[in-house]
């Protein structure tokens, strides 16, 4: 099921969080919403989910206008980060628990539930406390559970946040097949690129209550609407007045490159298998470059080489404005956080 989001604004006294944000979600997509903390994602999930008021603008959900739809009308499934689950019910129960308020027949309840817990493959803990299962468990179950009363749109606020990296890594792949396999309309908030990259059908990137873009991983990665995106998407340095990142340069160490900027490295840093060179230019400017271990040794570079440093062809850059507080920190190291 599509959802229209058209012109929302949203204010908290004189806090802007959503300044006039408008995105179209197709059917059957799965929609990372990705910016750094507090430009406003949460908050315009939390609207689509009918738990918070749009100031102005409309949100339609399957082509119904859901604007003023309390959230037990829209037909969303929920998950957060910190998921609740009743304490005192066994797994089976929780799943099954939305299933059981809505009175469904005890069959077709039964069937139901056991065919989610085999989707999320959570079959041999259906008789266990969720106290008894680990993070990721929890967050399988807690899905499943969404999952359940069949909503047109689940919407997904960090569901593996609190997770430490490699288990959010298995159930970043884990969710994209199952969604593969069920094709619900999905929306997921994340502040960490890697994911939306890896996981997203399309990613819309918000920052300070704005959609900056919107697309496909490859072209927001590829062709990044401004510097934001660029800075939030993967690292960047400055070449001359353009950013660009770090593996989309090329060093040369012969003559004879008309358009290439000259330079000295001043700094080799080996940081696991690539190479990072640092490269001070003519005009004094310190370019970071990253080479895997092969390019380096053919290149034969030292401390003090002079060096010549070009954009490699087709490579994605921006006009670098004055420098940007909002993301001075490598994304990878706040992702990481
Ligand atoms: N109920 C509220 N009252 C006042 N301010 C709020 C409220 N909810 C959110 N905000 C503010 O609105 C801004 C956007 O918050 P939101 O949670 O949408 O951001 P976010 O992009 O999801 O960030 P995070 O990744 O940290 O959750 C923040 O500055 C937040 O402090």
């Amino acid at each position: 099921m599509s959802i229209e989001i058209a012109n929302v604004g949203k204010r908290f006294g004189g806090f802007v969080a959503l300044d006039n944000v408008s995105v179209s979600i197709p059917a059957g997509q799965l929609t990372a919403l990705l910016g750094p903390s507090g430009g406003g994602k949460s908050t315009l999930l939390r609207i689509i989910a009918g738990l918070e008021r749009a100031d102005t603008g409309r949100v339609e959900i399957d082509g119904v206008d859901a604007t003023s739809l309390p959230p037990q009308k829209r037909n969303v499934g929920f998950v957060f980060q910190h998921y609740a689950a009743f304490k005192h019910l066994s797994v089976r129960r929780n799943v099954a628990f939305g299933l059981e308020i809505r009175k469904r027949p005890k069959a077709e309840i039964r069937t139901r539930v056991d065919e989610l817990l085999a989707l999320v493959h959570l079959e041999q803990f259906a008789d266990r406390l969720p106290s008894q299962l680990s993070g990721g468990q929890r967050q399988r179950m807690a899905l499943a559970r969404a999952l359940a009363v069949e909503p047109t749109v689940l919407l997904l606020d960090e569901p593996f946040g609190a997770l430490d990296a490699k288990v959010r890594k298995e159930l970043r792949d884990w969710l994209r097949r199952l969604h593969d396999e069920v094709h619900v309309t999905t929306v997921f908030v994340t502040h960490d690129q890697e994911e939306a990259l890896e996981v997203s059908d399309e990613i819309v990137v918000i920052n300070e209550g704005r959609v900056e873009q919107i697309g496909p991983p490859d072209e927001l990665y590829d062709r990044p609407a401004n510097d934001f995106v660029m800075r939030f998407l993967g690292p960047v340095t400055q070449l001359g007045d353009h950013l660009v990142r770090p593996h989309d340069l090329q060093i040369h160490t012969g003559d004879g490159q008309p358009a290439a900027a000259p330079g000295r490295v001043t700094r080799i840093t080996r940081v696991g298998f690539e190479i990072r060179v640092e490269v001070t230019t003519a005009t004094g400017q310190v370019v970071t470059v990253t080479l895997t271990r092969n390019e380096f040794l053919a290149l034969g570079l030292h401390d003090n080489a002079l060096v010549h440093l070009t954009v490699a062809p087709n490579s994605p850059t921006t006009i670098a404005t004055s420098p940007d507080h909002r993301s001075s920190v490598s994304p990878s190291l706040a992702a990481s956080h």
